[in-house]
């Protein structure tokens, strides 16, 4: 019945205080409010409405991301929402569309790597939406591979002007969101050419399209790449395609009167080219930030998975009915809990780590402004292999929510299929998992080769097996004359051991804070121990050839296991209630907050336009004429 809490039972159950636990989540007492505020503005408001997305097609999608993007800017400026407020708006409307990278990517790339001239010139711009940005960096024949990169920006010394142009078909900008069919500019990533000599790959800003009537500027040719993975999904974003034909690029941003893009390097209007003695690695410098940032994003998804799984896993019952009584509920399945509740503790370490990571990047970024470098080795690996970690994880487990829903988790309606799809590339963007876990593994290699076997002393004490693992499979590898390519595989395997590290460590520090509200704590120490364990039983191998743990250590790390989710299990429903996601945003009939999900399900399915018609479209061109021959079939 709807109004009834089917839940409720459960949420008496818990053992600590729920709201308290929200604000741990939130990361203070003014986030929560900000985020309660936003989240509940947008569930309330028809206009972001989006249970229609799988039934539309291309076009009709496309257009409706258009005015929802449109719709929330104008709620942005009518209610004079923050910086802060207007990115938890865009949170919560949850639909991914070329604002993405024109908040995401373009306007950072100008703040982190833009000189204070052209910072003046364009933030106004971007801020007020009065030019549309993406980051065209990838090209059809190359994206890993940043310094393959083909396009050119030929300085002109005659006219003061860059020469933008895609010399071969490979060099066409592929991939960059927003790019097909809404940008007006574009952060560009060129070969530099000055006096015809090259200096490597730079950024410049690129108008793209008339901002009279949006058509292309001349040069310039502009497209949609095509419909990618899942209906709906990430097709909402204006992925595209780019080729520069000889463009005159008047706002260069490696241009001496508009300065550079970064302040790493200039061009003199008399055509000179300066390089600072910064590191070139700076004009990655984008990137590193959206990584961070993506870490956030992997806990937000896995959560969100997490929420609807556990509270589905709450609702549905099955087999164990004892004499007529009602059957069990499948969370109290010992196989559903050793699938489900590593999930939630994974959940919250990336949440955390996120935290620290938001810490540590603004912490580089302040060094870098008084030129000191000594932590952007570590910055730059903690990015690239934290991404890597928590996108594989986070993608791995909403697949795995999905199964742990059974059929139901496979309709649309679960909201499990969408989130799938629409996560699954964040293993691939901002740079390939494998191709980040190898820079790691250089970083690795190098640390152990200045500080020889011992990678770091300062962790906390309950990560010694962790550390000791990663300096095992380091020494596993290091040791062996035979080249970095040859060994990279293993050196991959000892990469993500090193950011596992990271992450349990990192969750036993958050544990040495205040953390306020009854058994708040207490729950935080069960899941931190979930997750140091769960790893510990997965990567069992590791551990026991390190000798660190004997093989009983390892069987009462099991016990302990089965132990801890029997402890979670009372308080599965209100550690997904702390996540204080609204059923809009969750988007998942499994996943209601109210429990109710038979009849809601039941309800949904006749609105699929299928069921608009007892008979189906075709019935009679192609069914009944079927069955007509069969029936005379049958009386021969
Ligand atoms: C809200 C969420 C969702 C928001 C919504 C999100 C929507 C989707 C957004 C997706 C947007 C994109 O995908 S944008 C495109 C993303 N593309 C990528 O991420 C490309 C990935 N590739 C790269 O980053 C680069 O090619 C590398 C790092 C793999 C290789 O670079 P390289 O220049 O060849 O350098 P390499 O020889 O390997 O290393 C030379 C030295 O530089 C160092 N180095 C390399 N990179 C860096 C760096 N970034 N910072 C510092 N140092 C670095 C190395 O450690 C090494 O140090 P030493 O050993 O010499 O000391
Ligand atoms: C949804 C989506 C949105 C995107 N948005 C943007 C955007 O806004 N702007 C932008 O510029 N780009 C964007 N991209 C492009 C994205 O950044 C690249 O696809 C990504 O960096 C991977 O590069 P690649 O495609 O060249 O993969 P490849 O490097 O070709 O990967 C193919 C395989 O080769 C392997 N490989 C590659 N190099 C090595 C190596 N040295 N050693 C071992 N294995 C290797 C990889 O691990 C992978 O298994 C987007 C991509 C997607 C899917």
């Amino acid at each position: 019945m709807e109004g009834v809490d089917h839940l409720a039972h459960e949420r008496n159950k818990s053992e600590f205080d729920v709201d308290a636990m929200k604000i741990v989540w939130a990361g203070s007492p003014h986030a929560f409010d900000v985020s309660d505020r936003i989240s509940k503005l947008v569930a309330s408001d028809p206009g972001f409405r989006k249970d229609n997305r799988s039934t539309l097609s291309r076009k009709e999608l496309f257009k409706n991301t258009l005015r929802k993007a449109a719709y929330a800017w104008k709620t942005i400026v009518d209610l004079r929402l923050s910086e802060e407020e207007a990115a938890k708006l865009r949170f919560y409307v949850d639909e991914p569309a070329f604002t993405d990278l024109h908040w995401g990517m373009f306007i950072p790339a100008i703040k982190g790597q833009g000189t204070e001239e052209q910072q003046q010139k364009w933030l106004p711009l971007a801020y007020k939406m009065q030019i549309i940005g993406c980051y065209a960096q990838t090209e059809l024949g190359h994206g890993s591979n940043v310094q393959g990169l083909e396009t050119t920006a030929t300085f002109d010394s005659q006219t003061d002007e860059f020469i933008i142009h895609s010399p071969t078909l490979t060099s066409s900008k592929w991939w960059p969101g927003g790019l097909g069919k809404v940008a007006t500019h574009a952060i560009a990533y060129a070969r530099l050419i000055v006096g015809g000599r090259e200096h490597g790959v730079h950024g410049f800003i690129v108008q793209l399209r008339s901002l009279e009537d949006h058509s292309p500027l001349l040069g310039i040719t502009v497209g949609d790449i095509g419909m990618k993975f899942g209906n709906g999904a990430y097709n909402t974003m204006d992925n595209g395609v780019l080729q520069f034909d000889h463009v005159l690029d008047v706002y260069s941003i490696a241009f001496a009167s508009i300065a550079v893009m970064l302040w790493v390097s200039q061009v003199t209007c008399e055509g000179k080219y300066k390089q600072s003695d910064v590191p070139r690695q700076l004009v990655y410098g984008t990137m590193v930030y959206v990584r961070q940032t993506i870490v956030a994003d992997a806990s937000c998804a896995l959560s969100r998975a997490v929420c609807i799984a556990t509270r589905y896993s709450a609702v549905r019952r099955q087999f164990g009915s004892q004499n007529g009584g009602p059957e069990t509920q499948v969370i109290d399945y010992k196989t559903q809990q050793s699938r489900l509740f590593p999930l939630l503790a994974s959940a919250y370490a990336f949440r955390f780590i996120g935290e620290w990571l938001k810490w540590l990047y603004a912490d580089v970024t302040q060094r870098l402004q008084a030129n000191d470098f000594s932590t952007l080795p570590e910055a730059h690996a903690c990015t690239a292999g934290l991404k890597s970690l928590t996108t594989t994880a986070t993608a791995d487990g909403i697949e795995e929510c999905r199964k742990l829903c059974g059929g139901h988790g496979y309709l649309c309606s679960s909201g499990l299929p969408e989130l799938f799809a629409v996560y699954v590339p964040a293993c691939t963007y901002e740079g390939d998992n494998t191709v980040l876990l190898l820079q790691v593994a250089r970083f690795l290699m190098k640390t152990v080769s200045q500080l020889g076997s011992r990678l770091s002393s300062k962790k906390p004490v309950g990560t010694i097996a962790y550390m000791t693992r990663v300096e095992h499979l380091m020494q596993c590898r290091c040791g062996v004359q035979r080249g970095f390519a040859e060994l990279s595989a293993d050196l991959v395997e000892a990469a993500v051991a090193h950011c596992q590290l990271i992450v349990v460590s990192k969750f036993i520090e958050k544990l040495q804070q205040e953390i306020p509200g009854k058994g708040v704590k207490q729950q935080l120490e069960v899941l931190c121990n979930i997750y140091a364990l769960f790893l510990l039983h997965k990567h069992q191998g590791d551990f026991l050839s390190t000798g660190c743990i004997t093989p009983k250590h390892a069987a009462l790390a099991n016990d302990e296991l089965r132990s801890l989710y029997s402890q979670v299990r009372p308080n599965a429903i209100a550690l997904v209630d702390a996540f204080n996601y609204t059923d809009h945003y969750l988007g998942s009939i499994l996943g209601c907050y109210d429990g109710n999900v038979y009849p809601k399900l039941y309800e949904a399915a006749w609105k699929d336009p299928l069921n608009e018609s007892v008979v189906p479209d075709g019935y009679h061109l192609y069914i009944r004429p079927l069955l007509k021959q069969e029936i005379r079939t049958a009386r021969l």
